[in-house]
């Protein structure tokens, strides 16, 4: 157990944050008495509370008690954050780790006047169920706060590291990732029911058929066409609707979705400013 002696403070218990905890703790390495999570409002938290993790509305007091300090605040919220908290932090002590979309390492540093050692993550809400895919990236934090940072998002899920520069690029792809396959997943439904299947059953379906997709790939290491291929008999009925669905530009939409989330990722933050 990694983090027996470590004291997390989630600062924003709100989708991610929350996900991250419940994760953290199904992992079985946390406990939920360690985890702090804070919000203005915290009877949101209350059934959080009731499993055994704390709730505070004061983010300095819950630095102050925390080795790891997590934000999960949105990137408009962060700069009031930042500057309640910089009291409260010894940078000899604490170690950041932030979600928040679009802000760099120097960003929060310079809002704190502190240098502290910051590790951004970049997971998914599949974080709950402990399938996350987590990309993670620093430029100041030591090798040992690296291993601890990956440690615990390989609790809950798959991690990769990657640069700095690719994380806007590593929101689209991972984080927004999940709600474009949802919609696909629903489009496929959605089809479904209009072919003969009840909506909930159709919705079964279509969600097994992209969970038995995906692990494929995963299975054998292969590219989707190979996979693909074993899927299309000649001048049947798979490589008819493939088609159909590339007539109307179903890849052309998903790569351009992926851009326009990346670049939107990108001046989240800034453009707050
Ligand atoms: N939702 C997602 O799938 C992902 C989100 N992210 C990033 O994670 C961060 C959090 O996202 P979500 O959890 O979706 O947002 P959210 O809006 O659900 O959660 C933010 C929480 O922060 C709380 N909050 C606001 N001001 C606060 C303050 N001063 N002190 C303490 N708590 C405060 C809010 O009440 C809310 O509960 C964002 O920066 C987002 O870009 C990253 C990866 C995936
Ligand atoms: O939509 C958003 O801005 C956040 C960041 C990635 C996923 N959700």
């Amino acid at each position: 157990m990694i983090e027996q002696y470590k004291k997390i403070a989630i600062l924003g218990g709100g989708n991610m944050g929350i996900a991250l905890a419940k994760g953290m703790v199904a992992s079985g390495k946390y406990r939920a008495e360690d985890i702090t999570l804070t919000r203005r409002n915290t009877k949101l938290l209350d059934a959080m509370v009731e499993q055994g993790y704390r709730a505070s509305n004061n983010n300095a007091l819950a630095v102050a008690d925390a080795d790891i300090v997590v934000l999960s605040i949105l990137p408009q919220q962060l700069d009031s954050v930042l500057d309640n908290i910089s009291e409260s932090i010894d940078p000899s002590r604490h170690l950041f780790i932030s979600i928040v979309t679009g802000v760099a390492v120097t960003d929060i540093i310079t809002r704190l006047g502190k240098v502290v050692e910051v590790v951004r993550a970049m997971p998914n809400t599949a974080i709950a169920i402990r399938e996350s895919m987590t990309c993670i990236t620093s430029k100041n934090a030591s090798p040992e706060n690296i291993k601890l940072v990956k440690e615990i998002f390989s609790a809950v899920g798959e991690t990769v590291e990657i640069e700095e520069e690719l994380m806007s690029s590593a929101t689209a792809l991972v984080a927004c990732g999940i709600a474009f396959f949802l919609r696909s997943i629903r489009a496929a439904a959605q089809g479904g029911t209009e072919i003969g299947f009840h909506a909930g059953d159709a919705l079964r379906m279509a969600a097994q058929t992209a969970k038995g997709a995906a692990s494929l790939l995963l299975h054998f290491g292969s590219h989707p066409e190979n996979e693909i291929d074993k899927v299309t008999s000649p001048k049947g009925c798979t490589i008819a609707g493939l088609n159909e669905m590339e007539h109307n530009g179903f890849s052309s939409a998903m790569i351009k979705g992926i851009k326009t989330s990346a670049s939107k990722a990108e001046k989240l933050y800034t453009d707050e400013k």
